[in-house]
This record gives C-alpha cells, structure tokens and sequence, in this order.
C-alpha cells in the first residue's frame, strides 16, 4: 500500500467584510507581515506537506507582496464567489497531481494560529470518511427568540456534544469534490467541508483542537492573533 500523500487547499479569496477594514483581512499587518504569510509558514514548514494550492481572487493587487509570492510549492486557483465555491476551484487546481485517494486538508487562511502539534493529532487519527478539528463549547448555551424586538433566552441548550468547527478539515479528495459537487448543484448551504459530507450521509471525526486557532473575522480577532503568535518561541509549533 502506498503512503498517503496530503495536500493543503487554503481558501484565501474572501472580502472580510465583517473586519470593515480598507484591504481583506488577509492582507491586514500582524507585526509587519501579512497576516496570510503567518497561516503559509505553518502550512508550508509542516513535513508531511510538499505543495499547497492557495485559492485567491483574480483580481487580488496584495499577492505579489507576500513574502511567499514566488514560492514555487505553491498552486494557485481562482477564487469563487463564497467559500465553497472557491474550495472547489482549489481542488480542480489538484486535477492530474493528487489522487481520488489522496488526502485534501482544507485550511481557512484565516486562521494564522494553527500549531503544528494540531496537525499531528488531526493527521495521527485521520480514517474515513475524514477529520476535522474541532473546540468544545466551554460556555452555557442559550438559544434566543425575538420578542417585541428584543432576543431574549427561550431555553438552555444541551452543550454536552457542542463543538466549534475549526480548520484544517481533512478528506479524501475524491470524496470531497463529489461531495461539494452534490451539494452546490441541489444549491445546499455549505459553510465548511464537513456539511458537505455530512449531507451526503457521512459522519466525519470531531478531532479536539487549540481554541487559539482562532479565524480573524472581526477588528478584535486581529490583537487576539497576535497575541497568540507571540506566546511561544516558535509560533506554530
Ligand atoms: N468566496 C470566498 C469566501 C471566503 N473565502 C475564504 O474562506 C475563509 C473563511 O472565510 P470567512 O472569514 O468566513 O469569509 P471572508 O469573506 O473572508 O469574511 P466575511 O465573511 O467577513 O466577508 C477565509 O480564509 C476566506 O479568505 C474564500 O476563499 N472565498
Ligand atoms: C470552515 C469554517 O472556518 C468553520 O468555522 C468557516 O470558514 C466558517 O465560516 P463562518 O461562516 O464565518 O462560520
């Protein structure tokens, strides 16, 4: 039997429009470099990776300044217009290199905080259908309704088996691409890789990951960042 391989597909072609800033959150500063080049040294110093797809918008003027712009490990693809769309055109990219059996590890650009040791343990206890990193719910749960228009709490939610879904998600990419397929032709919602295997009746691995593998949405998110790039001596180990 052959070793598996894996590829990163990392979708990095989103506006960021909840961060409401002049340029997509990728292109935003922590410590003076992009903060795309933070999620690129992760994935591209991870052993078990040789190359990496990266999905951006055609029209996007930052690329040539990132310190990985000449990077030959990396495949580019065109971006699409949500985010699975663009998932997808990042596996068409894989057309011809990767295997129906091979391994698609689908990471968020926007997470810059991902630590290797994640990997390790979303690798170490990959089998199909696929993994995906995942956060308990730490909090109480409450489920609001609006009323004369304000929510209020209509119950409690059961958080026992609540997670976050966190990235890298990890499938086999014959699977995936038929997967997201099926789903976006029936115009089914599909936020992460795992609904899309979900919807088609498989039940992927909860593997329990950082909960400083943040994805930088909001102005906030930015500080929370770097703050947890700066606390160990090698970031994403
Ligand atoms: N059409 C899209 C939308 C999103 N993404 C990527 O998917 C990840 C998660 O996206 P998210 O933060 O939810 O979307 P953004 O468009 O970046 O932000 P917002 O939803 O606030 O507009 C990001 O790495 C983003 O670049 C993408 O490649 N293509
Ligand atoms: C895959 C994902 O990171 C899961 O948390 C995804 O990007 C979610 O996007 P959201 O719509 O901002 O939850």
């Amino acid at each position: 039997m052959s070793t598996p391989r894996y590829f990163p597909v990392l979708p990095a072609a989103g506006v960021g429009s909840r961060m409401q800033a002049d340029r997509p959150k990728q292109y935003l500063p922590i410590q003076g470099r992009f903060l795309l080049d933070y999620t690129l040294d992760a994935i591209l110093s991870y052993p078990a990776f040789e190359q990496a797809v990266l999905v951006l918008s055609a029209d996007d003027p930052y690329w040539p300044d990132s310190e990985y712009a000449a990077d030959e490990r990396i495949i580019r693809a065109a971006g699409g217009r949500e985010r699975c769309d663009s998932v997808l055109n990042g596996l068409a990219a894989l057309q011809g290199i990767a295997t129906e059996q091979d391994w698609v590890v689908v990471h968020d650009i926007a997470r810059p905080c991902l630590r290797h040791s994640d990997l390790d343990a979303l690798l170490g206890q990959l089998a199909d259908p696929g993994a995906i990193l995942a956060s308990p719910t730490r909090d109480t749960m409450k489920r609001g309704v609006l009323r004369d228009g304000c929510v209020v709490i209509d119950h409690t939610v059961e958080r026992e088996q609540l997670w976050h879904a966190l990235t890298p998600q990890v499938f086999r990419y014959g699977a995936l691409q038929q997967a997201l397929t099926a789903c976006l032709a029936q115009d089914l919602s599909v936020t992460d890789e795992a609904s899309a295997m979900e919807q088609q009746g498989y039940q992927p691995l909860l593997v329990a990951g950082r909960s400083d593998n943040i994805k930088v949405t909001r102005r906030e998110d930015l500080a929370l960042a770097e703050l947890f790039l700066s606390t160990s001596l090698s970031p994403h180990s």
